[in-house]
């Protein structure tokens, strides 16, 4: 079945014994663009992505990806693939260069290794035996790894975690490009400003349910990007939503005679909006922390 889109899912269900991991999600990514998946611990994407890789079995659900259903795809299927999981393969023993040379040559249609090798910032490493790397430097490496095969479609779970602010530009400077290159990207990340840069739309997921699927200038609806005026009143903090900022900072300029203690006028981030989107799930753990 040859579809238009990359990854095509219709009522997906996973059960774990004691968990049921994804609730009836529906999803579509379109060929060409980066979707970033979005949601808190334990909130069903790692599950997803690795159903749409074909390691796991989903027991409910249509899944197609690549025109394939994952749990039937072959080696030439694989070979279309980037992965880039959660946790490292270990070879540590080889080079840098060694590795990404060995792995370039698993696939028909690989990049050039040395280039790759460049594009994760690690020429300067290259003879690097991989236990020798710090963590950020392994993680570029399996980002090297992860593209070295000239994938149609990159798999990035959680790509950046643990890279310094200058690894993180680099590294969405390499997305970019890839992207301008037609290859189709599925990214789960924690970072908002990640996802905010680098992606067409996010899927904000949370207890195994897609929550919303929008671009993040659209995530969460009309209302959402609202400003915010807050200041300090008599009777303590205040904030109130507007759409005429100016408009309310004159009336409260007028009101005080001049200067408006505290006054902030601020409009939400993705971040915002997306912990607002998850709600009591995403504040739950931070809360069950805070009383023991
Ligand atoms: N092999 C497994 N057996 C049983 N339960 C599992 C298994 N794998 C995952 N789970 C459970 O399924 C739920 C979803 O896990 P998953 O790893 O997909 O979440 P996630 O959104 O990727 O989280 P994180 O952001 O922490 O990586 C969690 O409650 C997790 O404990």
């Amino acid at each position: 079945m040859e579809t238009d889109e990359a990854v095509r899912v219709r009522g997906l269900v996973k059960r774990y014994p004691d968990k049921v991991a994804v609730d009836g999600v529906d999803l579509d990514i379109h060929r060409g663009e980066v979707f970033a998946l979005l949601g808190p611990n334990g909130a069903g994407k790692t599950t997803i992505v690795e159903i749409l890789e074909g390691y796991r079995r989903a027991d409910e659900g249509e899944v197609s990806v690549l025109g394939v259903e994952p749990a039937r795809g072959d080696r030439n299927w694989r070979a279309r693939l980037g992965i880039v999981a959660q946790s490292s393969r270990d070879e540590a023993e080889l080079s840098v260069a060694e590795i990404v040379h060995h792995f370039a040559g698993y696939y028909p249609n690989s990049r050039d290794p040395d280039e790759v090798i460049a594009s994760v910032g690690l020429t300067e490493k290259r003879k690097a035996r991989t236990r020798k790397l710090s963590g950020g430097q392994r993680r570029r490496l399996d980002v090297a790894l992860g593209v070295v095969g000239n994938p149609e479609l990159l798999f990035l779970d959680e790509p950046t975690t643990g890279f310094d602010p200058e690894a993180r530009r680099q590294f969405w400077t390499l997305i970019e490009d890839l992207r301008t290159a037609g290859t189709t990207i599925l990214l789960t990340t924690h970072y908002l400003d990640e996802a905010e840069h680098l992606a067409d739309r996010v899927g904000v997921i949370a207890d195994g349910r897609m929550v919303e699927i929008a671009t993040p200038e659209t995530l969460g609806g009309r209302g959402a990007r609202t400003a915010r005026v807050s200041w300090l009143s008599d009777d303590g903090m205040r904030e109130i939503r507007t759409d005429e900022p100016t408009a309310e900072v004159a009336r409260l300029m007028a009101q005080y005679g001049g200067e408006v203690p505290e006054l902030e006028v601020r409009r939400p981030s993705l971040e915002d909006i997306y912990l607002e989107l998850i709600g009591s799930v995403a504040a739950a753990p931070a809360l069950e922390g805070a009383v023991q």
